[in-house]
């Protein structure tokens, strides 16, 4: 019901917001947009579900979004698959790598400090109701 809605529209802000912070740092510039797959033929033979934060957000606007946790398993795509991707020792593969990592921890530490997790729960019992 209406309430519903206005929980899963401040869901939504929270979830925009979060996810444009990581587009405008620097450092997640290669997490912006998908793979190119001119550039990585192979990298759909590799990664079976690739994500970026371009795609977090077209998600976040077409309302896929009902809970954080879902949010966060398709945001922890982003960096599980450049590490399954990127596994070797040589300095390239090793820096996108760290890049992936502070990813992981930044989005990390944003929702340990900002989510409220009774705001959670409330998602989480409209995602058992539906
Ligand atoms: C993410 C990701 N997962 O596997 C790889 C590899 C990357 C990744 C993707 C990009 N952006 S891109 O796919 O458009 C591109 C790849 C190769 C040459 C030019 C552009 C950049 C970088 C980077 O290190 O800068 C890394």
């Amino acid at each position: 019901e209406e309430q519903e809605e206005d929980v899963l529209r401040e869901l939504r802000l929270f979830l925009r917001n979060i996810t444009e912070r990581l587009s405008l740092d620097r450092r997640f510039k290669a997490f912006t947009k998908p793979v190119d797959i001119e550039e990585v033929p192979d990298y759909l033979m590799v990664i079976k579900k690739p994500m970026d934060l371009s795609t977090l957000l077209t998600n976040i606007d077409e309302h896929k979004y009902v809970t954080v946790s879902e949010f966060m398993a398709d945001a922890d795509l982003i960096w599980k698959n450049t590490l399954e991707y990127n596994p070797d020792s040589d300095p390239m593969d090793r820096n996108i790598r760290h890049r992936a990592c502070a990813l992981k921890d930044t989005v990390r530490a944003i929702i340990r400090d900002e989510l409220d997790e009774d705001f959670e729960r409330v998602c989480e019992e409209i995602r058992e109701s539906r």
